[in-house]
């Protein structure tokens, strides 16, 4: 039976390599982000990074088992500039990442600061490859845009159309529709500062084929909204 990993010390991150050979690679991900030997990149700011992504309905979630995973291709969508070169990559799905408590939970950290949890955006590189499987075996073949969630006061109304209908996939594996409207644009902070650097999908097969480009700017969420069980 295909081994199953996870992140206790017999099948987490620190074994991840003995199956999975790229998890023992130069660039994995995630990574704590020093902001203090961070450097900007004068080039970044004369190359906007743009987005354009369409707002879908009755899109499809799943229960992943460590998460929850929208798959929302999204063709008319775009994501370029910053540094993605001439390239242009488009939506593929988005997902989250969550701990136990608010505390934790997010995959990268800042400082050594962890937030309660992360939002991925997934991307692939249409002009070079012809599928998100293809571009996944390249080392500039997916974007994936990190927002961090901060808990606070407020709920966000864009996650809670997602997160309202968690208790429809309560085990790995279920799916069920999105009835509401979803615009990946308001998962966004509105200050558009990031960090940005070469890695890997952060689970296994941990390939070595993202662009990270990571909000330095949180957006709120409530506690329950992160903390799902
Ligand atoms: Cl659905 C899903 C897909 C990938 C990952 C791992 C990941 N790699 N890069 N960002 N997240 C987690 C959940
Ligand atoms: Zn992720």
């Amino acid at each position: 039976m295909a081994a199953e990993w996870g992140y206790s010390p017999t099948n987490g991150p620190d074994v991840w390599a003995r199956l999975f050979p790229q998890a023992g690679g130069a660039r994995q991900s995630p990574v704590d982000i020093c902001t203090s030997i961070a450097s900007s990149d004068s080039n970044l700011e004369m190359k906007k990074l743009t987005f354009a992504y369409e707002s879908q309905s009755d899109l499809r979630i799943l229960n992943t088992g460590h998460g929850w995973k929208v798959e929302a291709p999204q063709s008319g969508s775009r994501l370029e500039g910053g540094p993605l070169g001439e390239d242009i990559y488009q939506l593929e799905q988005f997902h989250c990442h969550w701990g136990e408590t608010s505390a934790e939970g997010s995959e990268h950290t800042v400082d050594g600061r962890a937030y309660a949890g992360e939002l991925h955006l997934v991307h692939w590189n249409t002009t070079k490859y012809q599928s998100f499987a293809e571009a996944a075996q390249h080392p500039d073949g997916l974007a994936v845009l990190g927002v961090f969630f901060d808990v606070g006061n407020e709920s966000n109304d864009e996650i809670e159309k997602i997160v309202s209908t968690l208790s429809e996939i309560k085990f790995k594996g279920q799916f069920t529709d999105i009835p509401d409207v979803i615009d990946p644009t308001t998962f966004l902070p509105s200050g558009l500062g990031y960090w940005t650097y070469l890695g890997s999908l952060t689970t296994p097969p941990c390939n070595e084929c993202v662009i990270w480009i990571v909000y330095k700017e949180p957006i709120t969420v409530t506690e329950e909204q992160v903390t799902y069980h």
